[in-house]
């Protein structure tokens, strides 16, 4: 367990505030339920933004006495931007009830224009001090998200996170050699010099690292981007999609396993995450799936209520997903399927 204790952070009563970012499954949400059940003594509000036609991650956050709000309908660096100043207006009403704030973006976003906020709100900055932008890098899977060639135009979102990182939480590091890791290490230095790299597994870092550390320094920032309080403008890369299934009924486990596992061996180079929570035939418990490319795991979660319908969750985010496909793959492993044929 981590107490957290005194820092160099700024004590002038603004609310510090964290942006946890990072890819698609470098373990942002690990992170944040490490932080919401550590004993550090903060009263942290959490706001959570995730990118999918379902919201899966709701689910996966563990219980906790926090304040949470979602933002699902939208990325949090473009179109909910105005959510987010809203809820945060909401939150300070309630200023007595928590002592720090943090955002989790999704895996696409750039966090520039998540930090902009607290700049050019005046009533914000007046009340909330950006404390530290986080970075998760997954050691196993960066690199090939850095070598993309983009769009003329078309920014790459895992160089931006960690272009604007205050801390690196260098995670995954059971899943990559000593050799996998030197480079991406060398490779984050290239794009961000200055920045404190912490390498975890599981992204267990000592807390006092990354939470009310006073590491965000507008000034180094405008240095690297003089237009950074002004730049309204930025790109996403529109070829990176989401297919989301509902559907109602029990899974045959083994049609399941069959199916995701062949899946992501055939597809994983394309489809970069995927997720979801799912009713099994034969079990009291929801099944909760996780898949970051190729690599899947899977384990119970929480128990089902008897009057809750059992309603499979799921969603894919990469690039050339074919709905029809995922949606029937996924209706055949339900245990009814084929029952009539
Ligand atoms: N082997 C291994 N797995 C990890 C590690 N950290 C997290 N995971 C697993 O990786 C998967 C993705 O982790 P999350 O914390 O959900 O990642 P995320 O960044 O929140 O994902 P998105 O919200 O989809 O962007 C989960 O199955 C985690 O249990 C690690 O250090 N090693």
């Amino acid at each position: 367990m981590t107490e957290a204790t005194t820092t160099d952070a700024p004590r002038d009563g603004r609310v510090p505030v964290t942006v946890l970012t990072g890819f698609l499954g470098s373990g942002k949400t690990t992170l944040l339920n490490r932080i919401l059940t550590e004993h550090h003594g903060m009263r942290i509000a959490v706001i959570e933004n995730e990118f999918g036609e379902i919201g899966i991650d709701d689910a996966l956050v563990l219980d906790a006495e926090e304040e949470i709000f979602e933002m699902n309908n939208g990325c949090i660096c473009c179109t909910v931007r105005g959510d987010l100043i809203r809820i945060l207006g909401a939150l300070m009403r309630r200023r007595e009830k928590f002592d720090h704030i943090l955002i989790e973006t999704t895996g696409l976003a750039d966090p520039a224009p998540v930090a902009q906020t607290f700049f050019m709100d005046d009533e914000i900055a007046a009340q909330l001090r950006l404390d530290a932008i986080i970075t998760l890098v997954d050691a196993a899977h960066v690199l090939q998200h850095l070598d993309e060639v983009k769009p003329e135009g078309v920014e790459n979102e895992a160089v931006e996170q960690i272009a604007f990182a205050d801390r690196i939480v260098l995670n995954k590091t059971d899943l990559a050699d000593e050799e996998t890791i030197a480079e991406v290490e060398a490779r984050v230095k290239a794009i961000n010099a200055p920045v404190q790299i912490l390498r975890a597994r599981n992204a267990e870092v000592d807390l006092r690292q990354i939470l009310d550390v006073g590491a965000f320094d507008l000034d180094r920032v405008l240095k690297d981007d003089p237009s950074f309080l002004t730049e309204t403008e930025h790109q996403h890369d529109t070829t990176v999609t989401s297919v989301g299934i509902e559907l109602d009924g029990e899974v045959d486990d083994s049609r399941l396993n069959a199916w995701l596992g062949n899946l992501l061996r055939t597809k994983g180079a394309d489809i970069f995450r995927s997720k979801g929570i799912l009713a099994i035939a034969g079990s009291g418990r929801q099944y909760v799936f996780q898949g970051v490319h190729m690599l899947l795991m899977g384990e119970e979660g929480a128990q089902w209520r008897t009057d809750e319908p059992r309603r499979n969750r799921l969603v894919f985010i990469g690039r050339n997903l074919d709905r029809d496909e995922l949606e029937r793959g996924f209706a055949d492993c339900l245990a009814t399927a084929g029952a009539a044929a």
